[in-house]
């Protein structure tokens, strides 16, 4: 049974398909604990509501990222997990926390990477007039959502999109291709080795 620590800032609606994909699908996992940075998440409330331990370690009481990141990293590892999912996690990660997680840090990304890393990605993908956008399902790296590709879902851009209805889009998508792969790594076929993702065959 594999222990997931997922982290939120907000939400969480990514962190609800999951925690609802596995229950549902009954995955070799349970989900251990959602942790936010921010004690206004609204993702805490429905964590509480469907009985996960919960917690907050609040960013703004540190003003050194590594200190957060330090008070962070002890949390987490209190949960014992086997993968940690940022889901909608609004810090960026120093690279000592990265390493200590190495190959057990998944994030999705509101964007087809490398395309639009950072905030703001409908925005850009407005601005830059691209008639396909998407999200991305990737391993962390201390590298700001430059690591390693696992899933990509994509999804037009049409006319009279504005930044809102092109979100509601791509999150449509990011609800289905998060799960998916947590359930991979969950199940042991999915992997990085040299900055490599691995996805075995389904068992048969
Ligand atoms: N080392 C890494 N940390 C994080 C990664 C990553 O790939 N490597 N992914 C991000 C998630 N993310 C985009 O997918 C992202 C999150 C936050 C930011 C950002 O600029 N955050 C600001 C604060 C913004 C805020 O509080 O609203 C900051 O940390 O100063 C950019 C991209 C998660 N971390
Ligand atoms: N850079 C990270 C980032 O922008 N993440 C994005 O935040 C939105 C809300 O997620 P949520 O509904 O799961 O909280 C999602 O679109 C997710 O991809």
């Amino acid at each position: 049974m594999k222990n997931i620590v997922i982290l939120i800032s907000g939400r969480g609606s990514n962190m609800q398909a999951i925690v609802e994909a596995a229950r549902a699908e009954k995955w070799p996992a349970r989900i251990a604990a959602i942790i936010s940075n921010r004690a206004d998440a609204s993702g805490l409330e429905y964590a509480a509501a469907a009985g996960i331990p919960t917690a907050v370690v609040v960013s703004k009481d540190y003003p050194e990222r590594s200190d957060f990141d330090a008070a962070l990293r002890a949390k987490i590892d209190s949960y014992t997990p086997d993968l940690v999912v940022l889901a909608g996690f609004m810090r960026i990660l120093t690279a000592p926390f990265v390493e200590h997680y190495d190959g057990r840090l998944l994030n999705i990304h509101p964007s087809l990477l490398p395309s639009f890393p950072g905030l703001a990605t409908h925005q850009q993908a407005l601005s830059f007039g691209v008639k396909v956008h998407g999200a991305s399902v990737h391993f962390v790296t201390a590298d700001l959502d430059h690591g390693p590709i696992v899933a990509q879902a994509a999804v037009p851009v049409l006319q009279d999109d504005t930044e809102h209805v092109l979100a509601e889009r791509v999150l449509a998508q990011e609800h289905i291709i998060y799960p998916r792969a947590v359930r991979w790594f969950v199940e042991g076929r999915l992997s990085i080795e040299n900055g490599r993702v691995h996805l075995a065959d389904q068992a048969q």
